[in-house]
């Protein structure tokens, strides 16, 4: 390591004189600011480290930042990441003048403070940047206030040439030379991520559905660490579960046999993630606690869109169903780590046709206590079952047939692996599929308003008594 890369960061004063009215500007426009719509209101500087010297040219900067921000009326009271700033991770490309070839990494020309006369940039899009980075994860370490950490035995070549994934998600990702992927986490909190977690864990228990963690960069973050970013095998000329969805949607093709293929996929990883890790049967209290979290959810949700409004009392019985079977005493309900944001995207189907999984981080806006807890494996079940729903919603005409061949496929499919079919828990998987679109509903008013319609007609559906999981798909078809 070289003296300049130990160098400390310049002062954070200084540096924030620089950079924060850049920020300001910058970052709400990217696709992974969570707090679109609430102005800025000021910028602190969590931590600075140099991977090199601006003076370098290029220069490389990782930053923590923390963004205030008013809280919105319509911000959940359940939301409580949300009443602490946001930290976001930047990595900053620092250079005299940016190339042409870069212009589209501009962040903008610095006039004041520490980096005065230069220019900073978004460092994934800078191949030399990039390339920096996957040199620091081969190489376990510290670096200021940043730990790079390598798994035993994985393999990681040098050289390989980076380019930044096209799909702008709620994070950025790197793939090397069509070998491994870096998915650099934007929005970061204290605690253990469950996307480095579950693949670490389901590695240990030899799971193959789940790329296993090759490498991973964290910082210190006072009690608990941050984790900032993991770099695992890329899946070369993968498709996921969405687009092929929606390919087979268009030439109205059939998609029971894939269904089916993910049900027994997701199966095997709830079975290996159960082995890894701690499973509990919920008792009556827990039982009623989980429909006391989703009527919570339904009234915070209720409040942000408007149009979920009328459905919510009916939506509310489904909760109630779950909660009075607790007081029967009759749940005896499993839980164990699950995905917990499982959707068509989250599957990739590799050239060979294999189901692969990733993503393991859970609902962004839910704060990560919970989404480290145990949950019945409905909850992936029935995010599944929605996400069906939403291809067949996205095509013109809409598919309700297509979407339920593909649901009860999938039901059988995850029996075959499982043992145990997921719709013989109707009133768990009702709640949960509930709870998942109310999510759904909160999630596109805020990210994609145009797409509200979709689970507001599930909910219209689901509030109705409508929109079981189906029969048997042999019944079916
Ligand atoms: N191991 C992998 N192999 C191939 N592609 C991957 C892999 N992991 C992620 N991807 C691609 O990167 C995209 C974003 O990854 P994801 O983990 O879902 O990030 P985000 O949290 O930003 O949504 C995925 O939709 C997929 O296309
Ligand atoms: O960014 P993530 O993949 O972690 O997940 C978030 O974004 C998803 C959309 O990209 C969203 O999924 C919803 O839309 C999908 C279609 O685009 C659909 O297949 C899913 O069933 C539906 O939930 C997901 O909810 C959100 O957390």
């Amino acid at each position: 390591m070289s003296e300049a890369v130990t160098r400390p960061p310049a002062h954070s004063g200084a540096l924030l004189a620089s950079l924060d009215p850049l920020l300001r500007g910058w970052l709400p426009r990217q696709r992974w600011f969570s707090g679109k719509g609430r102005p800025v209101t000021g910028l602190e500087i969590a931590a600075a480290t140099e991977l090199l010297p601006p003076g370098a040219e290029p220069g490389l900067l990782h930053l923590l930042v923390r963004v205030h921000q008013p809280l919105s009326g319509a911000t959940p009271v359940a939301d409580h990441e949300h009443l602490a700033p946001d930290c976001y991770q930047l990595l900053l490309g620092v250079r005299g003048e940016l190339p042409p070839r870069l212009a589209p990494a501009l962040i903008g020309h610095v006039t004041a403070g520490a980096l005065a006369g230069h220019t900073v940039y978004e460092a994934l899009l800078d191949p030399r940047l990039a390339t920096l980075l996957l040199e620091r994860l081969r190489q376990p370490g510290r670096l200021g206030a940043l730990r790079f950490t390598r798994a035993d035995g994985a393999d990681i070549p040098s050289g390989l040439v980076p380019r930044p994934l096209g799909s702008e998600q709620s994070n950025s990702s790197l793939v090397y030379g069509d070998r491994l992927i870096l998915k650099v986490f934007r929005r970061v909190v204290p605690g253990v991520n469950p996307d480095l977690e579950l693949p670490l864990a389901l590695a240990r228990q030899g799971c193959g559905r789940v790329p296993p963690p090759a490498a991973w960069m964290t910082a210190d973050g006072g009690a608990e660490p941050l984790v900032l970013g993991v770099l695992q095998p890329y899946v070369a000329g993968a498709a996921d579960g969405w687009e092929l969805a929606l390919q087979v949607l268009t030439k109205g093709e059939d998609f029971h046999a894939e269904a089916r293929a993910l049900g027994r996929a997701t199966a095997e990883v709830h079975a290996a993630l159960a082995t890894a890790l701690p499973t509990v049967t919920l008792g009556r209290a827990q039982v009623e606690l989980l429909a006391r979290g989703m009527t919570e959810r339904l009234e915070d949700a209720a409040h942000a869109v408007p149009a979920l409004r009328p459905y919510a009392p009916a939506l509310r019985t489904a909760y109630d169903a779950l909660a009075d079977l607790a007081a029967e005493g009759g749940t005896g309900l499993r839980a164990q780590r699950v995905h917990g944001d499982l959707h068509l995207g989250q599957f990739l189907r590799s050239p060979s046709g294999e189901w692969t999984l990733i993503d393991f981080e859970g609902e962004p806006a839910r704060p990560l206590p919970e989404r480290r807890m145990p949950q019945p494996p409905a909850r992936d079940v029935a995010g599944m079952l929605r996400s069906f729903d939403y291809a067949s919603r996205s095509h013109r005409p809409w598919a309700p047939q297509w979407a339920a061949t593909c649901r009860a496929a999938y039901c059988t499919g995850y029996a075959e692996t499982a043992g145990t079919d997921p719709r013989t828990s109707p009133v768990l998987l009702r709640a949960h599929e509930t709870d998942k679109a109310v999510y759904e509903a909160l999630y596109e008013a805020r990210h994609r308003p145009d797409w509200l319609p979709v689970p507001l007609a599930a909910l219209g559906r689901l509030a109705a008594g409508e929109d079981a999981p189906g029969p048997e798909p042999d019944a079916v078809l």
